[in-house]
């Protein structure tokens, strides 16, 4: 039996795709990004008939992060959550957390509280279907190259979530930073703590070094700690506060994510071995 040329490039990538995905660590990590990024386009599209049924609304938040939680069982990432108690606030409150990666996403909708809405670039509404899926859950959008516009959708939703009972995670580093400790904090988050005079609750996401680098172009199984701090109070605070407010929660956030480094595998006592 004669194959065709078609048929020799097929059978050719067949035996080349698994021996390259073993090989080279780069191929790995290309092949591995590309499919979380179009796993997730992909599953989208089946959310989004199932959220439009409400139309845009906190609720269906509930709706991604139970299709998205089986992601980190497809990649072998553990994830351990420490201090879910600091989460039993009946009240709206703000969460902050540090931003390594598109991967946060996967530590974030492991702990998401009920009616808990991120803000995102608004780059992210024009990302295809997840863009869509993301509006319809309600997720807050704003412009990072306006800060007027951005202060202004924050301000709202400082009144969003006292009438709505509505929580927010924000990133306070303003983008993803891999560099092995926390950015200076953007301010936004703690103003929208101010005024809406709710507690800031810190969220801080080991670091993947073990497991996953874009600069090294690695990615592997791994274990990523997440720990919900204790929150902070804000009342009776005023804008004024704000500096001093954003610095004392980024002092915390890097303590618990140095504390959290030393503890990695084989990084001495204490460590998980
Ligand atoms: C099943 C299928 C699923 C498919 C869907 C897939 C995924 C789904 C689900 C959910 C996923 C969503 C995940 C999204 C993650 C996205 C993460 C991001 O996009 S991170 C990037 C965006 N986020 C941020 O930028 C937040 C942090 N930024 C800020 O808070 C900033 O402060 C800012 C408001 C944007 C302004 O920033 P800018 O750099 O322009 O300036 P400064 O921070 O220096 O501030 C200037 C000045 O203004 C004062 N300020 C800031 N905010 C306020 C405010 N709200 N009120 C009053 N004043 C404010 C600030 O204090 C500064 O003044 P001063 O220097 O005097 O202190
Ligand atoms: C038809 C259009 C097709 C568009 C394809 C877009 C591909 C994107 C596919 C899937 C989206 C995955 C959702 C992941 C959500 C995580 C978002 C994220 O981590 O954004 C980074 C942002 O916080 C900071 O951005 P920068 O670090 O400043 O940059």
């Amino acid at each position: 039996m004669e194959l065709s040329v078609a048929q020799w490039l097929l059978v050719v990538c067949l035996v080349a795709f698994p021996l390259l995905y073993e090989w080279s660590v780069s191929f790995k990590y290309f092949c591995k990004m590309a499919f979380y990024n179009g796993w997730i386009l992909t599953l989208a599209i089946l959310a989004i008939p199932i959220c439009a049924v409400r139309g845009r609304n906190v609720e269906n938040m509930k709706v991604l992060q139970f299709m998205l939680l089986h992601i980190k069982y497809l990649y072998g990432i553990k994830i351990e959550v420490r201090g879910w108690e600091n989460f039993n606030i009946k009240e709206p409150y703000v969460v902050v957390s540090n931003h390594q990666s598109s991967l946060d996403l996967l530590g974030m909708m492991e702990i998401l509280p009920s009616r808990c809405v991120p803000i995102a670039k608004r780059e992210l509404m024009y990302a295809g279907t997840a863009g869509l899926a993301c509006w319809l859950a309600g997720v807050i959008f704003i412009n990072r190259k306006k800060t007027d516009d951005a202060i202004s959708v924050m301000t709202e939703a400082a009144e969003t979530m006292l009438k709505e009972d509505v929580r927010v995670w924000v990133f306070p580093e303003g983008t993803r930073n891999h560099s092995g400790s926390l950015l200076p904090f953007k301010r936004g988050a703690f103003h929208l703590a101010v005024k809406a005079q709710v507690p800031v609750i810190p969220v801080v996401m080991s670091s993947y070094k073990d497991f996953y680098c874009k600069k090294e172009r690695k990615f592997t199984t791994g274990k990523c700690t997440v720990r919900i701090l204790p929150g902070v109070h804000t009342k009776g605070l005023s804008s004024d506060d704000v500096p001093e407010l954003a610095d004392r929660v980024r002092g915390m956030m890097l303590e618990a994510f140095s504390q959290m480094s030393s503890e990695r595998p084989g990084k001495g006592p204490g460590g998980v071995h």
